[in-house]
């Protein structure tokens, strides 16, 4: 299969697509986070801690998103919440031209909570295409819509915060 959902307790259920040999990604629903992508060749090209896994702290590694808030440019936690919210697989997503030959993809989104809302008062809908293409590669599409009901625009910052494993480095 090209795409498999896969449940774990504590929070971590994951989707995985998979791609031509041994590609693969893997995306956990807790912060919409990509945690792992391997090449053909399985190796795998994304750096985790070993202690990254423990909701409700955000994963050290992989591709967190950073949003509304990268780093401390506001009030809110360190890049913002959406990498400790559990996102869900939207499975009615508005049309996103697509590559006919990427056959394995996820819509994932994040709305915020009635707390999420006390705290950072803009209502929003964030949509997050995760695709592995034929060949490999891997692309992330966000789309962040403002449903504020009266209009009111936000402003936010945002960001891949992508962890790429480097065997050597001086
Ligand atoms: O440590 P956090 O909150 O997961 O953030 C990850 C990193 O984010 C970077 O932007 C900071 O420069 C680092 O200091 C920080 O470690």
């Amino acid at each position: 299969p090209f795409l498999e959902y896969i449940r774990a307790p504590g929070g971590l259920d994951k989707v995985v697509l998979r791609g031509r040999r041994s590609c693969s990604v893997e995306i956990r629903l807790f912060g919409g986070q990509v945690t792992s992508w391997k090449n053909d060749h399985g190796e795998e090209l994304l750096f985790v801690s070993s202690k990254a896994i423990k909701p409700p702290k955000p994963f050290r590694g992989g591709i967190p998103i950073c949003f509304p808030q990268f780093g401390t440019q506001g009030n809110l936690e360190q890049h913002g919440f959406a990498r400790n919210r559990l996102w869900a697989i939207d499975d009615n997503p508005p049309p996103l031209p697509v590559n006919p030959a990427i056959k394995a993809f996820v819509d994932l989104i994040l709305k915020p909570s009635e707390d999420d809302l006390k705290m950072w008062p803009h209502s929003f809908e964030f949509r997050l295409r995760i695709a592995l293409g034929a060949g490999g590669d891997l692309s992330l599409t966000s789309r962040i819509r403002n449903t504020n009901t009266d209009g009111r625009p936000f402003s936010y910052t945002f960001a891949f915060h992508t962890y790429f494993s480097v065997s050597d480095i001086r």
